[in-house]
């Protein structure tokens, strides 16, 4: 449950909003119902209902983006609610409001959401003076600091959601080639199994390894093998389909993974990987690289480390009979 709250910052929000939503409004519903004011009551009740139902939504189904959205809105309409029959002391609760709707929804939803509540507000008070503020003075610094502290709370989310997207996207990928990590490929192992046993999905792997690594390393310099290695990675991905991926395995052993892929042409494609990567990356005295490869399909009822094993075994063999070729398991 903690690990689910670290992992997933949108989830951790709902149950966060959920909470303090339950703790701090049941009271006012409790307090309206009980001197009368039913509309504010039943609005306070609606509010920390749906609260409570989207937290669970968002636990049981791993989506956070339907309950986000659902609460905003119905945050929303129960603080129209809230000011049009309290007037003043309700306009209190709009400031928190613009503020934490950025952690329920995208950026730009949660802004044209604020928008349309501050715009349903200020609309019903110059068409009907009074029914919220005792002036246009203080319509007018109503209006202005909620502005205010809107698009301030908006430029602070959307830099946030920026920043956690780049640290995703660095935490995933492997710092010398870009290719994706092995903490990455973990999980998309794990998820092909799950694909293969669910839908019967068809998954390849290839498992390539530069032939002779040591002696570019010693002969050219690390520089260069570093740059061979850089090299490699989108000489192989050009010669695969946008749905595959390449990940950086160990040091010079790089594996990719193939959705929706037929037994008899996985081979064939790691082959024309290597003739590529034999034609084209080349040492700074023209000499070429190669490398060795071994395929393996996703057979019914293996988990992903034995489907790796027979790929490692098939590329064993293919350093084994002299390198620089392909062997499937
Ligand atoms: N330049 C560079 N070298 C690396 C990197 N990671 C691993 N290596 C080197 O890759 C070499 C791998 O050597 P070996 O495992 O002996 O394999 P090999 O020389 O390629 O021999 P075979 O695989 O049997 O053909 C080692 O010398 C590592 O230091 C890296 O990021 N950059």
């Amino acid at each position: 449950m903690l690990a689910r709250l670290k992992d997933n910052f949108y989830l951790a929000m709902i149950s966060l909003v959920g909470l303090i939503i339950t703790l701090f409004v049941t009271p006012y519903a409790i307090y309206r119902l009980s001197t009368g004011n039913l509309i504010v009551g039943i609005a306070d009740l609606l509010i920390v209902s749906s609260a409570i139902a989207a937290v669970i939504y968002a636990w049981r189904t791993g989506d956070t983006v339907r309950p986000g959205k659902f609460l905003a809105v119905v945050f929303c309409a129960g603080a129209v609610i809230v000011c049009l029959n309290l007037g003043i002391s309700g306009v209190f609760w709009i400031y928190p409001l613009l503020v934490f709707i950025f952690f329920l929804a995208a950026p730009l939803t949660a802004v044209l959401l604020s928008m349309a509540m501050l715009g349903v507000l200020i609309a019903t008070d110059l068409l009907w003076p009074t029914t919220i503020f005792e002036s246009h003075y203080q319509l007018t610094a109503f209006a202005v600091t909620a502005f205010i502290s809107s698009f301030f709370a908006y430029v602070f989310a959307y830099r946030t959601q920026l920043q956690r997207n780049e640290l995703k996207q660095l935490a995933s990928i492997d710092s010398l080639t870009g290719a994706g990590n092995r903490h990455t490929l973990n999980a998309e192992l794990e998820l092909a199994v799950q694909l293969k046993q669910k839908l019967g999905s068809r998954f390849g792997v290839i498992l390539f390894d530069l032939d002779h690594f040591k002696q570019i390393n010693d002969n050219y310099g690390h520089r260069i093998g570093d740059d061979m290695l850089i090299r490699l990675v989108p000489l192989i991905a050009s010669t695969l389909r946008q749905s595959d991926r390449v990940f950086r395995y160990g040091g010079e052993e790089f594996l990719v993974l193939l959705r929706d892929m037929q037994a008899e042409d996985l081979p064939l494609l790691a082959e024309k990987i290597r003739q590529r990567v034999e034609a084209q990356l080349l040492l700074p005295d023209g000499k070429a690289v190669t490398l060795s490869a071994g395929t393996a399909m996703l057979q019914t009822a293996e988990d992903w480390e034995q489907w790796l094993h027979r790929a490692d075994m098939a590329l064993y063999q293919a350093k084994h009979q002299g390198r620089n070729q392909v062997v499937a398991a």
